[in-house]
């Protein structure tokens, strides 16, 4: 009965085309909801790292962010040559300005703080972190003065004028900043470099605060002190 052979031939050709066709549909289906979740997850891991690297209060990236970039930079300066700035920021009698106005006020300063001095920085490669309590860390790849930013973000904090009627200083709230500028990273690290813009902003808060305190470096050259302004 070679009719029967082929009326079954055809039938289980029928059925495994449409079996093959149902196969792949599913499989696309199941790819696709694959992609969708791959998707998802992505996006969720980059808001996750964005977070562990953000201050949760200013939404300024935080110190771990500050300290990893700190390396990097300092790693990349040192094999091209280049230079390199690093700026410590404090405000002023902030202990005074949470006792005046009280903790949620002095929240608020720190937020339009950091908000206003990250808006100072234009190079895409510089950046500021919240390093501390009322402390702000400033990173300038490739720059040889990073005194002229400073005296910039002091600029911007007397443009601000907030009320600071318990500071010693001003009746403003004001800051101090160190700098240390490195034309040349050979012969230092991060922890020098971060000890020597310390040592300038100690200088500059005990010179009186509200003052900008630079130090140069270059090479093996000692640390020279440029300005007090
Ligand atoms: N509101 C608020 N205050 C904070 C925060 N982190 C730290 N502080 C306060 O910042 C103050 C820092 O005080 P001090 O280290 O004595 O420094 P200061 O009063 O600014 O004095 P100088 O730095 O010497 O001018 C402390 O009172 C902290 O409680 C914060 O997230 N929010």
């Amino acid at each position: 009965m070679p009719w029967l052979v082929l009326i079954g031939g055809n039938l289980f050709f029928a059925f495994a085309t449409l079996f093959g066709f149902i196969i792949l549909r599913r499989n696309r289906a199941i790819n696709r909801a694959i992609d969708i979740k791959n998707q998802e997850l992505n996006a969720a891991n980059a808001r996750l790292e964005r977070l562990t690297k953000t201050d949760c209060l200013t939404g300024i990236s935080n110190r771990r962010c500050f300290d990893e970039y700190l390396d990097q930079e300092f790693r990349r300066a040192a094999r091209e040559g280049k230079p390199i700035a690093l700026l410590l920021i404090d405000i002023d009698y902030f202990k005074a300005f949470n006792d005046t106005y009280g903790h949620q006020a002095g929240d608020r300063c720190l937020t339009l703080v950091a908000t206003e001095l990250e808006r100072t920085l234009k190079r895409p490669a510089d950046m500021i972190a919240r390093i501390g309590g009322e402390e702000f860390g400033v990173l300038l790849p490739n720059t040889t003065n990073g005194e002229v930013v400073a005296k910039q973000c002091k600029a911007v904090l007397e443009r601000l004028a907030i009320e600071h009627k318990a500071s010693d200083v001003y009746p403003f709230v004001t800051i101090s900043i160190g700098v240390v500028s490195a034309m040349s990273v050979a012969n230092q690290t991060i922890e020098s470099l971060f000890n020597t813009a310390d040592a300038a902003l100690y200088q500059a808060k005990k010179g009186g605060r509200n003052r900008v305190r630079a130090i140069k470096i270059n090479g093996e050259v000692p640390k020279v002190l440029v300005s007090l302004c």
